[in-house]
């Protein structure tokens, strides 16, 4: 294949994907929209955490919801675990990088908050480790996983979500949890402030 070629494969494989997990996806897209929005009206608020391009959708998410997406409204408190680099060089320095983000969920969550947990694979430790440290603290996770689920997926209650991704390759599947982050921002502007 030339470059040509490897591009058109790489927007079709995309767009292939987010096409065929459209409707598997949506469901668990509503429920984990209803659990934001009960965390919200509460009070509540929001971690996310997850690692490499996962990090980087952790910390879109938490943008979108201080700041705005794409209605003017009042910012909703969210917390990315992924920016605080004193605190996480600290805790893989004085104890492990497995938990660098559950020390910050015993520290910053509360019974009520949600945890947004994404993982392409399902198999990172710091992320499965987040999320018991989040039922521990009776938080509710929202994870966002792909392949077989991992390890993640055995984790998880029927009081959580997880929303997977029917595919194995990392990067589509990191494609298509962007998609579902900026569903997730939508529904949640048009719920929380519907048009007069
Ligand atoms: O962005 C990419 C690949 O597209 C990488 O940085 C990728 O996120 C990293 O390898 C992660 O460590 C993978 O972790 P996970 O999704 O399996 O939990
Ligand atoms: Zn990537």
């Amino acid at each position: 294949m030339n470059a040509r070629e490897r591009i058109e494969q790489h927007f079709f494989n995309s767009a292939q994907l987010k096409l065929s997990a459209m409707s598997s996806l949506a469901p668990p897209i509503e429920r984990a929209v209803q659990h934001l929005l009960d965390s919200l009206q509460h009070r509540h608020k929001i971690l996310s955490c997850g690692n490499g391009g996962s990090a980087a959708d952790a910390q879109h998410f938490a943008s979108e919801l201080i700041n705005r997406f794409e209605r003017e409204r009042p910012g909703l408190p969210a917390i990315a675990l992924t920016t605080d680099t004193s605190a996480i060089t600290s805790i893989a320095n004085d104890y492990h990088y497995d938990i660098v983000f559950a020390r910050q969920v015993e520290a910053l969550g509360s019974k009520g908050d949600l945890l947004l947990a994404i993982s392409t694979s399902g198999h990172s430790t710091n992320v499965v480790r987040a999320i018991e440290a989040a039922h521990t603290q009776e938080m509710k996770i929202i994870a966002l996983t792909g392949g077989d689920g991992g390890k993640i997926a055995p984790l998880l209650t029927a009081q959580d979500v997880e929303i997977r991704v029917p595919a194995h390759n990392t990067a589509r599947i990191q494609e298509v949890h962007l998609l579902v982050l900026h569903c997730l921002c939508d529904l949640l502007d048009h719920s929380l402030w519907p048009e007069k």
